[in-house]
């Protein structure tokens, strides 16, 4: 954690890789929510970037659909080596029997001030919860409280909607994505960036290719934000 701060030096936010594993088509899931996407190498990778960050964060939805565990599960690795699970969750939806729940690592519930009490209070049982942001969560707001946690890399798994509100926000500092050889097709699937999105090109967040190598079936590439 100590190597990882003064890499990162004195940021008011944590430094954000926006990861995801997506088909040539821009899937991120299927209509019906299935996404097995990234071959075995790309799982690798991802769980090497995991052991490096010292947050990791995703939105209600995933938490929900997939019942992530968001540990280091797929390489050698020791308690300490799990990030922080951060949830983006404004009502407090987060099942109480959710994975992000278990005792592998601590977890960090941000929710707004819309969500219930009575569920807020039993989710404090077993997570940090956060009250930030009237309707949603206000990202900013949150950035900065993890920041002061000493969470300096903090990796974000989606899903599409998170995604932009996160890019929108100019919370985001790269990009990296595997793109497997696969078109599902469908306009109900998720994107890599739902949301609202921009209207005109201009409003585009502009990136730089940084780096792209093929791991088996797989093709990674990695982009800078550039704001
Ligand atoms: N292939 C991949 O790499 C990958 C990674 C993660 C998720 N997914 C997929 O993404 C899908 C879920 O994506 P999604 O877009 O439905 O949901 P999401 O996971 O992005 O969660 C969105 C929810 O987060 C909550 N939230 C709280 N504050 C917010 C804010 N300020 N801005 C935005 N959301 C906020 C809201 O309740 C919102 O509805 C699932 O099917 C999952 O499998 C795929
Ligand atoms: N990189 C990547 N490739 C995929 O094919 C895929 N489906 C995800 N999805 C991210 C999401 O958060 C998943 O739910 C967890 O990657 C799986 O759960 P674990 O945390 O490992 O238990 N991410």
């Amino acid at each position: 954690m100590l190597e990882k701060f003064l890499i990162l030096g004195d940021h008011l936010r944590p430094y954000v890789i926006l990861n995801a594993a997506m088909t040539l088509d821009g899937k991120i899931a299927t209509k019906t929510y299935d996404s097995k996407i990234s071959g075995e190498e790309d799982l690798i990778r991802v769980h090497k970037l995991r052991k490096e960050c010292d947050g990791i964060m995703v939105g209600i939805n995933t938490v929900i659909i997939d019942d992530p565990r968001l540990t280091v599960h797929k390489i050698n690795s020791k308690p300490s080596d799990n990030p922080v699970r951060v949830i983006a969750d404004s009502r407090a939806r987060t099942p109480l029997n959710a994975r992000v729940l278990n005792n592998e690592a601590p977890t960090v519930i941000a929710v707004s001030e819309k969500a219930k009490n009575e569920k807020v209070e039993k989710l404090k049982k077993r997570a940090k919860v956060l009250v930030l942001g009237k309707e949603r969560v206000d990202l900013v707001a949150l950035m900065e409280k993890l920041k002061d946690m000493g969470i300096n890399k903090l990796m974000l798994e989606g899903g599409s909607t998170l995604n932009f509100s996160m890019l929108s926000k100019g919370l985001v500092d790269e990009v990296r994505v595997c793109v497997a050889p696969m078109i599902v097709g469908g306009k109900d699937a998720k994107t890599l960036v739902d949301g609202p999105g921009f209207e005109k090109m201009d409003e585009a967040i502009k990136l730089k290719l940084k780096k792209y190598y093929t791991l088996g079936k797989d093709l990674i590439l990695e982009y800078k934000v550039i704001y």
